[in-house]
């Protein structure tokens, strides 16, 4: 019988021998390929923490011991030792098992997470409770060595080195972030990778310094100062040292044993402790160890190959990375900037073709818009390609750095609107809301990916802050019969009819323009009109439609609270329209995970969805 099936609790894993882990390491993964094939999802982080993970359910006793998943990406093995394993046919899917720890799906997940660099933040608060009600347990963070490029990470180190709080923090360090990590940390680790001093070393040094007898102050001060200076000398992570805590490492994370070991010797120690574990990104999966960037977050693919089996179809994002270049060709003053997401925002192209001119600052958004404000202030083009639900950490820095100075930024919001699979942490349905009340931010969207290309042309030559947002994927079939050129504050009629107004934004463009068609076919005449600029919104075509309809419908894949349809609303009242607005958008909850097609179904923004609405209310 596999060892896997064997397993019903996490603290099953105790019984096992060594041997027998590291067979039980070996059935994960082919279980974990196998799985992750057919469903798509984080696959090369999960196969570098296979070791790792089995070592820390041996040693800690969940749910009693809490362990946090920085980021959340890799918590596949974690789900399968606490009896998951049957869900995997249904990861990330509508109504099935979340790609992230979600403590409402079970006791061993201690706490949400999918935006990075939480995880130290979250331990320590939960080691500070612990302590205040006298309670007993660990708390073990486990955090990457990319999530340790974000600003939240280094902000909790310094106060939890500071605190004097028992608490484990695993960094988990494979040399990735999903491209390649970056940054003067990550260089730092690196040289510890290669020129590492045992931990052994380690502690034979803090025996020999215990030895020397602390006979008067004076020697006392003495041996101290020696043991600093040994210390520098001798002891790695230094750094982390400085900051207060005890740093064991570097090991290597695929040795069950020795994890094993320096987690029992981590859980003695008093205050906070570092444990810098190595691990190799896809490990055991040689199409994944070989570009663990592209097997990080994978579609169904092939086993035997690594071949996609999702068709390559033109998404957003390849679109804006292609006139990006075009642009970064003519224009010497273009930089592009992302958080870590070279690939995911389309700039992997851009920065090989100008190196010079492409910034990737890591998983550190607050500082992404800052350095763009910085280069804007000093005469060039920045242009910050970062998903929706990212911008989300860099919000004050667009208020504060950007929009006050009217800093001539622009904001290449990807992942707006619903992202699928990722589920409630990744969806892009709060950027309407939350950069429409910005003073001096100009805000488009558009209709399909012909139109985003121009609306890229217009923005290379616009000079002020603003945001374009653009869907994940690509565009459905429809095939528009007019694009009019992009004017500052100009909506787009893409269909007369006395009936009743549509006034769609970005892709649902493209369902509303299908639901046109199926009204005329019932004889009801609606005009469609593309609402490219969110803001400024055409008050001269707004106020137009409140002359001619008494009834309007907008659509945005967005929250309704505070979207675009809100601001038509705050139009509508100071212009006191005696008509009816239905707005369609989100409502106001989290949204789940499942596929895209799915999910407007789900809220009514696909084209049945929206027609049922227009028709109940006419
Ligand atoms: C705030 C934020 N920005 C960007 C991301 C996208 N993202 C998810 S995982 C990841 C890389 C994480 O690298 P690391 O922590 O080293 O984990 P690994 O996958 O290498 O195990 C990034 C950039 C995110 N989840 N959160
Ligand atoms: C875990 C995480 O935050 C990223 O890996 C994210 O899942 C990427 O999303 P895309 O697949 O849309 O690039
Ligand atoms: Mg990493």
């Amino acid at each position: 019988m596999a060892i896997l099936d064997r397993i019903n609790s996490p603290r099953d894993l105790k019984e096992f021998s060594m041997k027998e882990l590291c067979k039980l390491a070996d059935e994960i993964r082919d279980f974990l390929i196998e799985n992750v094939s057919k469903t798509g999802g984080h696959l090369a982080s999960n196969l570098g923490v296979v070791e790792l993970t089995i070592a820390l359910h041996r040693i800690f006793n969940m749910p009693d011991d809490r362990i946090i998943w920085d980021v959340g990406h890799q918590c596949y093995v974690h789900k399968i030792l606490t009896g998951r394993k049957g869900n995997f046919a249904t990861l990330r899917k509508y109504g099935g098992m979340s790609g992230f720890p979600k403590p409402n799906e079970s006791v061993y997940d201690s706490f949400a997470t999918g935006h990075s660099s939480t995880s130290i933040s979250v331990a320590l608060g939960m080691a500070r409770a612990r302590d205040i009600k006298k309670e007993k347990y660990s708390v073990v963070a486990v955090i990457g060595d990319g999530a340790l490029t974000g600003g939240m990470a280094f902000e909790a180190l310094n106060d939890a080195g500071n605190s004097n709080t028992d608490l484990i923090v695993v960094l988990n360090d494979n040399e990735m972030s999903i491209a390649q990590n970056v940054g003067s940390l990550s260089g730092y680790l690196s040289k510890i990778r290669t020129e590492p001093v045992y931990l052994n070393l380690r502690n034979d040094i803090e025996n020999l310094l215990k030895r020397i007898p602390a006979v008067g102050n004076n020697l006392y001060k003495s041996a101290e100062r020696v043991k600093e200076s040994l210390k520098y000398l001798l002891v790695n992570g230094m750094i982390f040292e400085e900051l207060g805590f005890t740093y064991l490492g570097p090991i290597d994370g695929h040795d069950i044993g020795r994890v094993c070991e320096v987690l029992v010797g981590a859980k003695k120690r008093k205050g906070p402790v570092l444990i810098h574990v190595v691990t190799k990104k896809g490990k055991g999966y040689c199409f994944a160890e070989a570009k663990p960037d592209r097997f990080h977050g994978i579609d169904p693919f092939k086993v035997e190959t690594g071949e996609s089996l999702k068709a390559s179809n033109l998404t957003y994002s390849s679109a804006f990375g292609e006139e990006m270049i075009k642009e970064g060709e003519k224009n010497d003053k273009l930089v592009a900037i992302t958080a870590a997401m070279p690939d995911g925002t389309g700039l992997k192209a851009f920065a090989e073709r100008f190196p010079e001119r492409f910034f990737d600052v890591g998983i550190a958004e607050q500082h992404g818009v800052t350095l763009a404000a910085g280069l804007a202030a000093n005469g060039l083009k920045p242009v910050f390609a970062v998903y929706s639900t990212f911008l989300q950490r860099g919000y004050d820095q667009v208020i504060h750095d950007i929009c006050i100075g009217k800093m001539p930024v622009t904001l290449a919001i990807d992942r707006a609107g619903i992202v699928g699979e990722d589920g409630e942490t990744h969806q892009g349905v709060f950027d309407i809301s939350y950069l429409r009340p910005i003073p001096n931010l100009t805000i488009l969207s558009p209709k399909d990916i012909k139109e985003f290309r121009m609306m890229l042309e217009w923005i290379f030559a616009f000079n002020g802050p603003v945001a374009i947002r653009y869907p994940r994927g690509g565009d459905s079939e429809v095939e528009f019969e007019k694009y009019d050129e992009i004017s500052l504050g100009k909506w787009e009629t893409l269909s007369e009819g006395k009936d009743l107004a549509i006034l769609a934004v970005g892709k649902m463009v493209q369902n509303s323009y299908k639901v046109v068609e199926k009204l005329g076919a019932k004889g009801i005449n609606a005009r469609l009109v593309n609402c490219r600029f969110i803001k400024p919104l055409d008050t001269i075509m707004l106020n137009n439609i409140f002359d001619e309809y008494d009834i309007i419908f907008t659509v945005e894949d967005n929250l309704v609270a505070g979207g675009f349809g809100s601001s038509v609303l705050e139009h509508a009242s100071l212009k006191n329209y005696r008509g009816r607005i239905v707005m369609m958008g989100y409502p106001d909850e989290f949204i789940t995970h499942g596929s895209q097609k799915i999910l407007y179904k789900k809220y009514g923004l696909d084209v049945d969805g929206i027609m049922n609405t227009i028709l109940k209310n006419i």
